[in-house]
């Protein structure tokens, strides 16, 4: 008795803390009286209950490595009973003789389980289950722990237990390299025992010390008999049942006995827990192991700002590896044969490298690409300043990714590494961005002779040009049509993608979809095969191989990140967080990077697909002024990467006319622009400007026109279609002697055509002869038509035959088909698609051929 009496002192002193802890539940759940499980009044209680618990107790600072008392149930003598604790983890472990097909065991390995995660700090312990003999029936219980997080879903089948061990031991051994205090401590329960050799790896674990920062509770160990004993085991207590009672073991580093017989009672193991005691437990240790593992906004940055290089490559932080716990979510469970599923916090981070040059994101609409895209481009414009790195970034959907680095009326700040943004940009925006990039290709591979080097990475430091990362988000859009524009962006895809590595520039593409790409046929591979970073958001498993189902039920917030070009076993999954939600933190971020710009550096020029150009707010319009010489004919901004402004110039040179074509009543907006454009470089009173309304519905227009050229003080005539004919014979003739510039704009020239087919009857000359005069000895006498045209057919009537199509050298095609415009001007590889808001502008003379977006007029030029 006095033998038993000390002992119970020791344990009771050695253990009144975890008591006392474990008091505090039961009491908090006692005193939640008939509060159902699940209630707002019993998760508040806890809550304040979890508050307590979470506060760091003495012995539990480091609980992967220093033994937490456990209860194991109480000990009965002659004189009444007491409770009987045994130390757990921080290297020592437990082993019951008999497996969890006893009920005893299994509610001894459920109790022990709760009592250790609620005596340690949450998000400390995770819990391993195995149980090939029933599965997994052991755990069931315990199935809210398995919503929180903390309990992967049981090991059953061989492939699965091998699975958890390799995991355990990888644990074990980068526990042990890293000897960090916040070790996470795994707890491998063992239902009931596996085949021989995974016995032995189990046994292996309790070997393995405090640092491996694992504890075993292992049922159905078996007894040593005849035949090969079972595996030894180390720093264990063990447990042997008899009918009614358990005989314990000396714990170790504690005996109970001096002889090794072990406690000299009898113990009756505690029953279950409570299914009040589990759901409470789970809810809370969900909670904070949720907010322990939540990514941040702040995880993506560095310490300090633009304090890196990108001498060797641009690397990132994207978020957290493993995934983000979901309360009561099946597809948490991980996939067959997968390790159990982690919720990581080690940072995951991606590079623009030799490696990984470029990437290739995918992901179905609504799956965070355009979140992903925003973390990717925030992190590195954080850690590099705009002398390291530069951003073009393109966007192909109506959509807002990029808005928010380009300066707003409500936000005049950008991203001061941005260079170009194209927001619902047109696949020629797209194209000339690649062609900016294959020039910018061109000077680096100039600069990298120069230096005798090959690689951006060996210039010299004061010589290293900005690395370049060009965003593509939709970027199957550039591809669709498999027409001339389509081949044109894969020729120069190809070539970025195949040199890009050694000069600095990286690709990023993404999109909903990278199959049906038909310009890529036979290319794709090529071209993929230059995109070794494969990052898969939710529905986006096409950017890895086909037989890896990595990306299969990803939730949302998740991508899985593959090094390999997307083969199977090469994934890390990253939790992300959502940078919609964190607008504030994003703003605030992009003011300090603003502030912090070179002095004089640019704005990004910015291509918006949506926006109409207003020739009042044109750079050229503002700058032009009187005498100016060859005077340009303003129409639009050209679609370029520097937002050029589209013009035609009017020299004195055969053929040098406007021909705006289509029915669109865009037309007039054009002849609108280039007159009043054309006004402003004239001194009153040195051009004249001759208005035939023709089409109907344009009499309005050329009145307001005439308005605003007469009271600039400009003389203006107005024609119908009968003094045009006139006019024509007039002009046929010779130059007008009292005006130096003549300029004659007509809405409608088609609607003239019976005016112009008939002969004068005294000189048998017919208005399109005269009409032909004009047009080839006009601009010697500074004499211009600026016509439109509703259809190209009268165009090619008016001219004479296709032959004179030089006789109209400046074109603008509205709505008429790319073919039949091709025809027209004998092109036959001419890519047009007409659309709202675009033109096609050809300058024969000068063999060009831009798209343009046409400026509207609304009156306030002047
Ligand atoms: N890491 C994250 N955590 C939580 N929610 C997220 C996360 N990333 C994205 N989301 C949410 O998912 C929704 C869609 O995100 P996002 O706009 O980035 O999708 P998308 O793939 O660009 O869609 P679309 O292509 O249709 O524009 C948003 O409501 C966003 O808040």
């Amino acid at each position: 008795m006095g033998r038993l009496a000390t002992v119970y002192g020791q344990a009771v002193a050695c253990h009144r803390q975890a008591v006392r802890r474990w008091e505090a539940v039961r009491r908090a759940l006692a005193a939640a009286g008939p509060v159902a499980p699940g209630s707002p009044e019993l998760v508040a209680r806890l809550a304040r209950l979890g508050a307590e618990l979470a506060e760091p107790a003495p012995d539990a600072a480091r609980p992967a490595t220093n033994p937490v008392p456990v209860r194991l149930g109480e000990a009965t003598t002659l004189d009444g009973g007491f409770p009987v604790l045994v130390p757990l983890a921080g290297g020592t472990h437990l082993a019951v003789d008999a497996d969890a097909r006893d009920p005893r065991v299994g509610e001894l390995l459920r109790a022990v389980v709760v009592r250790l995660l609620a005596a340690l700090p949450a998000g400390t312990v995770r819990v391993a289950g195995i149980d090939p003999a029933a599965f997994g029936a052991a755990f069931l219980p315990l199935r809210p722990l398995h919503d929180a997080g903390v309990l992967a879903p049981a090991a059953t089948t061989a492939a699965e237990i091998t699975a958890l061990l390799d995991e355990a031991e990888r644990h074990a051994r980068t526990a042990q390299r890293a000897a960090r205090d916040d070790q996470e401590l795994l707890l491998v329960v063992v239902a009931s025992a596996p085949p021989p050799r995974e016995l032995a790896r189990l046994a292996a674990l309790t070997h393995a010390g405090p640092a491996a920062a694992v504890c075993v509770l292992f049922a159905g160990y078996p007894a040593a008999g005849p035949g090969d004993p079972p595996p030894p085991l180390g720093a264990t207590t063990q447990l042997r049942l008899n009918d009614r009672y358990v005989l314990v073991g000396d714990p170790p580093g504690q005996r109970f006995s001096a002889d090794g017989s072990g406690l000299a009672a009898p113990v009756l193991l505690d029953v279950d827990p409570s299914h009040a005691t589990v759901t409470g437990l789970a809810r809370q240790l969900g909670a904070a192991t949720r907010q322990a593992t939540a990514v941040t906004f702040t995880d993506l940055l560095p310490a300090r700002r633009w304090a890196e290089s990108s001498g060797d490559g641009l690397r990132t932080v994207l978020g957290r590896a493993g995934r983000q716990l979901q309360l009561g979510a099946s597809d948490a469970a991980p996939r067959s044969g997968a390790a159990p599923a982690a919720v990581g916090r080690e940072p995951v981070t991606v590079a623009f490298d030799d490696a990984t040059p470029h990437w290739l994101v995918g992901g179905r609409t609504g799956a965070g690409k355009t979140v992903f895209l925003l973390d990717v481009l925030y992190g590195l414009a954080a850690r590099y300043s705009p002398a390291e790195l530069q951003l073009y970034l393109l966007d192909f959907k109506e959509g807002v990714s990029f808005t928010e680095f380009v300066p707003t009326e409500r936000d005049p700040s950008w991203l001061p590494h941005a260079r170009a943004v194209g927001i619902e940009s047109d696949r020629e925006y797209g194209v000339a961005v690649l062609r900016e990039l294959r020039a910018e290709l061109t000077r680096r591979a100039t600069l990298l002779k120069k230096h005798g080097v090959t690689k951006l990475a060996d210039l010299p430091p004061n010589a290293r040009p900005p690395r370049i990362v060009t965003v593509v988000d939709e970027f199957h859009v550039l591809f669709a049509g498999n027409d001339a524009l389509a081949r044109q962006a894969v020729d120069l895809l190809e070539e970025l993608a195949r040199k890009g590595r050694s000069y600095g520039l990286h690709l990023v593409l993404a999109s909903q979809s990278t199959t049906g790409i038909e310009a890529l046929y036979g290319r794709a591979e090529t071209i993929f095969g230059q995109f070794p970073l494969r990052v898969a958001l939710p529905g986006g498993g096409g950017v890895l191989d086909p037989v890896n189902d990595a990306a299969r039920a990803l939730p949302v917030g998740t991508a899985v990140v593959n090094h390999a070009g997307g083969a199977a076993g090469a994934d890390t999954e990253v939790r992300f967080p959502d940078a919609h939600a964190a607008r504030a933190e994003l703003a605030a971020l992009r003011h300090e990077l603003f502030q912090a710009r070179p002095a004089g550096s640019p704005p990004p020029v910015v291509f918006r697909g949506y926006e109409t150009p207003r020739l009042a707010d044109d750079p050229g319009w503002a700058g032009l002024g009187p005498d100016a010489d060859p005077p340009l004919a303003l129409l639009g901004r050209t679609v370029d990467v520097v937002g050029s402004g589209a013009a035609v110039r009017l020299d004195p040179a055969p053929g040098r006319h406007l021909a705006v074509v289509g029915t669109a009543a865009a037309g007039a907006d054009v002849l609108r622009s280039a007159t009043l454009s054309l006004a402003r470089q004239h001194a009153p009173g040195t051009a004249r400007f001759l208005l035939a309304p023709l089409a109907s519905g344009t009499t309005e227009r050329a009145d307001d026109l005439a308005m605003t050229l007469a009271a600039a003080g400009h003389p203006v005539r107005r024609l119908d279609a009968p003094a045009l004919r006139a006019q024509l014979a007039e002009l046929a003739a010779g130059p007008a002697p009292e005006a130096a510039r003549t300029y004659l704009v007509v809405f409608g020239m088609d609607a003239a055509s019976g005016a112009l087919a008939a002969a004068d009857p005294e000189t048998f000359r017919s208005g399109h002869d005269d009409l032909r005069a004009v047009l080839r000895q006009g601009p010697a006498h500074g004499v211009h038509l600026l016509g439109w045209w509703r259809g190209l057919r009268r165009l090619g009537e008016d001219l004479g035959g296709t032959q004179n199509r030089d006789d109209v050298a400046c074109l603008v095609a509205l709505n008429v088909s790319g073919a039949d415009l091709g025809l027209h001007l004998g092109v036959h590889d001419l890519t047009y698609t007409p659309r709202d808001g675009r033109a096609l502008l050809v300058d024969r003379h000068d063999q060009r051929t831009d798209l343009i977006v046409p400026f509207v007029g609304d009156g306030d030029e002047w």
